[in-house]
């Protein structure tokens, strides 16, 4: 694959809903193509399933009735180095619960993701801990780091990396508006550099992303 240009989910609902009553929504059961370029911002309250959206779309769960579709192909259809090359190339992702090593400093965080994918220069990375207001922290174990401090080395780790889409799980729930508004213009100036399409979700404290289209899940 070159690029991923459209991901498409057609009549998708997490296993665990089908014998639920669960609210409208543009999403389950409907259908919904992200394009590259584009922004979005999935909004809905918690245990509407964003997470398990996003874990869907990185390949990391299956357990859904319908259809996920990159460029048109069924996801079913891939195999493990297929998952790997798209996590390598074409997806970035910031999960909720950040993954972080929580031994390792913030700059050996994200130089790890940089060097394996072939990443952005250093200088660019300290450039974006001074912008977010974290570089005085850069040489700290992020396990001794406040939450929202955490959730900007996380917003920089996924942004290191070649990528078409970016996929941002509640990724300001702990910032306050001014961090909220640099993080967003960091990430959609790196995903205009790279002509990315950026999807973020929300339970109340949105991304402050330019004019997204918004999707109610
Ligand atoms: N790994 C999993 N396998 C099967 N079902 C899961 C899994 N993780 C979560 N679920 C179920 O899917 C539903 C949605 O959970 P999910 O974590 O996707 O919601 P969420 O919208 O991200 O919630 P929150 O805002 O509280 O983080 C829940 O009912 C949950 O029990």
């Amino acid at each position: 694959m070159t690029r991923l240009d459209t991901i498409e989910l057609e009549g998708m609902l997490p296993r665990v809903f089908v014998s639920e009553s669960i609210p409208a929504s543009d999403v389950w059961r409907g259908k919904v193509v992200f394009r590259r370029g584009d922004r979005y911002l999935v909004e809905a309250a918690s245990g509407g399933g964003k997470s398990s959206m996003c874990a869907y779309i990185y390949g990391l769960r299956d357990d859904y009735e319908g259809e996920l579709r990159f460029n048109g192909k069924d996801v079913r259809g891939f195999g493990i180095s297929e998952w790997q090359s798209l996590r390598r190339e074409h997806i970035a992702y910031l999960p909720q619960e950040l993954s972080l090593f929580p031994e390792l400093t913030a700059l050996q965080n994200i130089e790890l993701k940089s060097t394996l994918t072939g990443g952005v220069r250093r200088e660019r990375i300290e450039e974006w801990l001074h912008e977010l207001g974290i570089d005085s922290r850069r040489n700290y174990p992020v396990g001794r780091m406040s939450i929202g401090q955490q959730q900007r080395v996380g917003i920089i780790r996924a942004i290191c990396q070649p990528f078409d889409f970016i996929l941002l799980d509640e990724p300001v729930s702990h910032l306050d508006e001014e961090n909220n508004r640099k993080a967003a213009e960091i990430i959609m100036a790196e995903a205009q550099r790279q002509g990315a399409g950026i999807i973020s979700t929300s339970v109340g404290n949105p991304l402050l992303l330019a004019e997204p289209e918004r999707l109610k899940l």
